[in-house]
């Protein structure tokens, strides 16, 4: 079976530092080069999450019971989130000088997955990985290891505040935490 805690150890959800301005521009001119390619980028981080992590397709009907790549490729399902993906990043990314709207954003995307679509907070950790993982090859002359550095920190901020919406919610299988 996959592996889905890569470090092992339970989760340490310390809110990560505030990022610089220096880390603000390198993310969000990174970034321009990767929304431009958007739809492709999207469906290749959505398609390696669930080939890689297939337990993560549990949540969605149409394509749950799908192996083959290609065919995941094309589910209607599946692109449409990878468009929502993509979309709420963008607007995170325009967003990083402006942290009401940092918070209303994944307040909305929080309670969604936790309260409609249920869907396990590890997640969330796991896509953040994949994303880090498919920038860094598809974009390697701008993903700079300075760049995934600052990528790796508004990705722990993403997740450390959907953890938080999870637990204002009452969501209790908190499960990388056991042990
Ligand atoms: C940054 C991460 C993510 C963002 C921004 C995001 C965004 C969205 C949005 C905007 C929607 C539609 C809103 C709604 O239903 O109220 C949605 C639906 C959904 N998301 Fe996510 N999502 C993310 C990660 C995940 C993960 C990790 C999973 C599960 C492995 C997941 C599973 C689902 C499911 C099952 C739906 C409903 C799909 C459908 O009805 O067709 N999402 N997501």
């Amino acid at each position: 079976m996959e592996r889905m805690q890569a470090e092992g150890e339970g989760d340490h959800l310390e809110r990560p530092s505030p990022l610089t301005d220096k880390e603000r521009v390198m993310i969000q001119d990174s970034w321009a080069k990767v929304y431009q390619n958007c739809e492709d980028v999207g469906v290749a981080i959505l398609v390696r999450l669930f080939v890689n992590f297939p337990s993560s397709k549990q949540y969605f009907s149409q394509f749950k019971n799908i192996e083959d790549p290609e065919e995941l490729e094309r589910s209607a399902q599946l692109r449409k989130h990878a468009h929502r993906v993509m979309n709420a990043l963008n607007t995170l990314v325009e967003s990083l000088d402006n942290s009401d709207k940092v918070a209303s954003v994944l307040k909305v995307v929080g309670k969604a997955h936790a309260l409609r679509h249920k869907v396990e907070p590890v997640y969330f950790k796991i896509l953040s990985g994949v994303i880090l993982e498919v920038l860094g090859e598809e974009f390697s002359e701008v993903v700079t290891p300075e760049v995934a550095a600052a990528w790796t920190k508004l990705l722990a901020t993403v997740y450390f505040g959907i953890t938080a919406i999870y637990e204002e919610v009452g969501w209790t299988k908190l499960s990388t935490s056991t042990g």
